[in-house]
Order: C-alpha cells, then structure tokens, then sequence
C-alpha cells in the first residue's frame, strides 16, 4: 500500500516538484545545521550573544572548534543528513553539492577569541567561565558561560596574522599539547602544519557563507561593468585637461585685449583666433555652427584666454570686450543660398546686434565684407572706389545686398555714434579647414582633380577672380 503510494507520489513529480523538494531537503538540511542542541544550553539562533545567553561555544561559530566538537553528552540533534552521504570519506565525493563538497576544506577563518575557552583548550566541554567573564576578559560572542562552573583563565598565546575570512585560508587550530595526538612538550595552541576538520556542524554556516560569497562577487562585477566606462571618461577628461596648446605670447595687462570673434569657428575666423590667442590676447567666439565646426578651434578649448560661444548673431549678446571682429555669414553661394532670408537677417540684423555692442562698450568693430558688394562688376579690377553693378532681385542678392547693407551700417555709425569701424572686402578664399564641400571653384577643382574627374568651369571661362590664401 505504502510503496504504491510512494510510486504514485514519484511518477506525479515532475521536474519542477523536483527541483522544489530539493530546495526544501537543502534547507531543511542547513536549518538542521545551525539549529540549537537541544539541552546543550548553548543557542544557535544567529543573534549577538551576551555573557548571560552565551551557552559553551556560542554562535554558530564557536562550534567550530575542536572543544565545542567534543562536548559530551549533548543529546543527538535533529538530523536530516542521512539525505546525503558524509563529505568527508564515505560518498562524499558524490555529493551533489558541489560547495557542501569544498567544505571538507576550512574556507573561513574562525577568529581566536571567538573561539572561547574551549576552543583553546580543545578540552571535552570546553572552558567554562563565571558569569560576567565575557565582558571584561572575553570579547562579546566569545567564550561560553556555566553558571556556578569553575573560573578558568583565559589562556595566553600569541594569534598569528589571521587571514581574511572571505579568502578562503583556515586558521588551524590545534589541540594542546599532550592532548589528542599532538605530543608533550608540543606547546602553544597553533602549530603550523596541523590539519584539521570542520565539524559537520560548520557545514551548514561554509555554504551559507559560500552562497553570500558569490552574491558579493556578483555584485562586484556588476560594479565594476558600470564604473569601468566611467572610469574611461574620467582619463579622457584628464588628457583634454592635460593637453598642450600652440605656443602663446605673454602680454601685459595694458596691452591684452578682450576680443570677440563673430564667425570665429569657420574657415577664416578659425585662423582669426589662432593668429589672435597666439599673439596673447583674450579671445571669445560665437557661433552658431551653421558652417563653422568645432573641430576648427578645439585645440584653444580649455585654454584660460578662450572661451567658445554656441550664439547666433540674429540674437543679441551682452559680453564686455575691446574689439569685435565681425565674421559671421555664410560665404559660399551654395551656403548663403540655402536659406537668402536667414543669410538677409544675419548680415542685416546681426551687424546691427555688433555695432550696437560696439557703441555700448565702445570697442572697435571690423566688418568682414566681400567682393561680392561689387557684383557682376563691369570693371576690372575692382578699385575701392567701384560702387557696383548689382541686381537687387538676382539669385545671389540676400548676399550682395545683405553686405551692402551692413557696410552701410557701419558707416552711419561711424558717423552718427562715433563707433570706430573697419571694413574689409575679402575676396576668394581658399586654405586649410576649407570645408571640402564648400562649393567655391578651388575646393570643386581640388576634390574633381583627387578623384580623376575632368574640372568644371561654369559659363564661358572668361571670368576672373582675385584669390586669397588664409591660414
Ligand atoms: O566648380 C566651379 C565653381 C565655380 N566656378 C566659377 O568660378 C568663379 C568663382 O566662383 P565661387 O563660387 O568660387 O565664388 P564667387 O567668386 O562667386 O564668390 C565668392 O567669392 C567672394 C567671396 O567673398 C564670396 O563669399 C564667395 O561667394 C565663378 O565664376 C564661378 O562660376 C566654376 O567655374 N566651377
């Protein structure tokens, strides 16, 4: 009847009840291991024990040693391990617990004073204390109280450097000498060399400690997965900090000056800012990054005379200098062309926004103009004295006409506010950081010739132009 039931009970388990029943089994196992011996007046309830409930090897701990391992007359304790074989000897080879297996092996240091009296004497029953002993003589947790039992004192010895508990190296305790198998005249409580076994009773706690341990290692490589790229941005960081600049003139105080470059990021304005931090003045640029890039002035960021402005023109800006270098605008007809609205404002409303500034802080302003105020110009060359030959209304006008204007803002405020003002009508440019898909004759020539494309001239090829070299 009863092996019916059991096969009907087996063959209705499936793999998961199985996986459970093994889980309770191991449990049931580790509850057994810590649980308390009863009668043994010793808890092993895991709580911090005081000289009142401290019994002979208190804690889970104090088992551990030899002295509380042979404590007779302890009444058999409730036992689950006929589930599995012994681990050491027996089958304990097969032990389906592969860490239950490692636990022949002591992984974890049992620190000496917790050992109690007994664990140092390595006496059956252990050293027994008066009440009250454990708080002077006895660290808390350590040594075991007998109540009326005889004082014994606590016994001399030097503790060796104990290794970390959580590296898996075992102090070896040893019984006395003249006890057990260690020969008279063999003093000292520790010899070196001396094996020995965890009682069953440690088994229990070594697999706790295991399971926490892998846990803790886990959760250190996760840590670590995390801090690493942080680690790596924190060394970037420091070689941008730690970076050398081009070579910069010392000047006075007198004769630094604070300046703004509008535009600053482009092709001409990039090569503006080096001549300028170069010759050691305070240089600050604004951009927006239409067609200027970062990468044409990061070697100056980080530097204490530079500072770099993510600012559009359009828009004001209130910043206190000496001289304003005023660049910004797209400059080549595919660019201005893409948006001849935006090109109208920047040229109109941001040189207005500039000079404006100009007059506030009374610094001096620089208009970079074009030959393009000229045109399709019917004399050649150009003198300044050339007004022009534009259509107002043509394709390229937002640009030409969006100049003119704004050299004729610097004129009237030259004249009606006293601004000092400069204009310059730069002609073709060309040079390093020249955007390879600026658009203008050079770089179109340059790129067609690279990849073996015969060049474009546009209209009939009797067009000139003055060219500039900018680096
Ligand atoms: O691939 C090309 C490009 C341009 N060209 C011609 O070469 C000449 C130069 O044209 P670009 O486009 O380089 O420049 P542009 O002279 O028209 O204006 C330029 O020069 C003066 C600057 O101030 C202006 O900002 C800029 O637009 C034009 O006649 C043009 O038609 C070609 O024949 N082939």
């Amino acid at each position: 009847m009863v092996s019916k039931a059991l096969l009907r009970l087996v063959s209705a388990v499936n793999r998961r009840r199985m996986k459970l029943l093994l889980g309770i089994a191991l449990f049931a196992y580790v509850a057994c291991e810590c649980a308390p011996v009863a009668g043994g007046g010793a808890s092993f309830i895991p709580r911090r024990p005081s000289a009142e409930t401290a019994g002979p090897g208190v804690g889970r701990r104090a088992l551990c040693g030899p002295g509380a391992a042979l404590q007779p007359g302890l009444p058999p304790r409730r036992d689950l391990r006929f589930l599995f074989p012994p681990f050491s000897g027996g089958f304990g080879h097969l032990s389906p617990f592969p860490l239950l297996r490692q636990s022949t092996q002591p992984t974890w240091t049992q620190p000496l004073d917790r050992l109690g009296p007994g664990a140092e004497t390595g006496r059956p029953g252990g050293g027994s204390l008066a009440p009250g002993r454990g708080d002077r003589g006895t660290p808390p947790g350590g040594g075991s109280a007998v109540l009326g039992g005889p004082r014994v004192p606590r016994p001399q010895f030097t503790a060796p450097s104990l290794p970390s508990p959580t590296r898996g190296t075992a102090v070896q305790v040893a019984p006395r000498a003249g006890e057990g198998d260690v020969p008279a005249g063999d003093s000292g409580p520790f010899r070196a060399g001396t094996p020995w076994r965890h009682p069953r009773s440690c088994r229990g706690a070594v697999l706790v400690k295991s399971i926490q341990e892998n846990g803790e290692l886990k959760i250190e490589r996760k840590i670590e997965e995390i801090v690493e790229p942080l680690r790596e941005k924190i060394r970037d960081l420091e070689k941008s900090f730690t970076q050398k600049y081009p070579p910069v003139k010392f000047l006075s105080e007198k004769d630094r000056k604070r300046i703004l470059i509008t535009g600053g990021a482009g092709f001409v304005g990039s090569h503006l800012t080096d001549k300028l931090m170069m010759d050691g003045h305070e240089v600050t640029v604004v951009d927006n990054f239409f067609t200027g890039r970062k990468r044409n002035v990061e070697h100056w960021i980080g530097h204490e005379n530079f500072e770099l402005i993510n600012h559009d023109v359009v828009e004001p800006l209130y910043v206190e200098v000496d001289q304003i270098y005023h660049l910004a605008s797209p400059a080549s007809p595919p660019n201005y062309m893409y948006n001849p609205i935006k090109t109208l404002k920047t040229n109109t409303i941001g040189t207005l926004n500039m000079l404006g500034l100009a007059k506030r802080v009374g610094a001096r302003l620089l208009l970079a103009s074009t030959s393009e105020v000229y045109g399709d110009p019917e004399v050649h060359p150009q003198s300044e004295d050339y007004w022009g030959h534009v259509n107002p209304i043509g394709p390229r006008a937002c640009y030409d006409e969006g100049k003119r204007v704004a050299e004729t803002m610097c004129y009237a405020y030259m004249k009606q506010e006293g601004v000092e003002v400069r204009v310059a009508r730069i002609f073709n440019t060309f040079g390093p950081r020249m955007h390879m898909n600026d658009g203008r004759v050079v770089s179109n020539f340059i790129l067609q010739a690279l990849q073996g494309e015969p060049l474009t001239v546009y209209g009939s090829g009797s067009q000139t132009r003055a060219f500039q070299y900018v680096r």
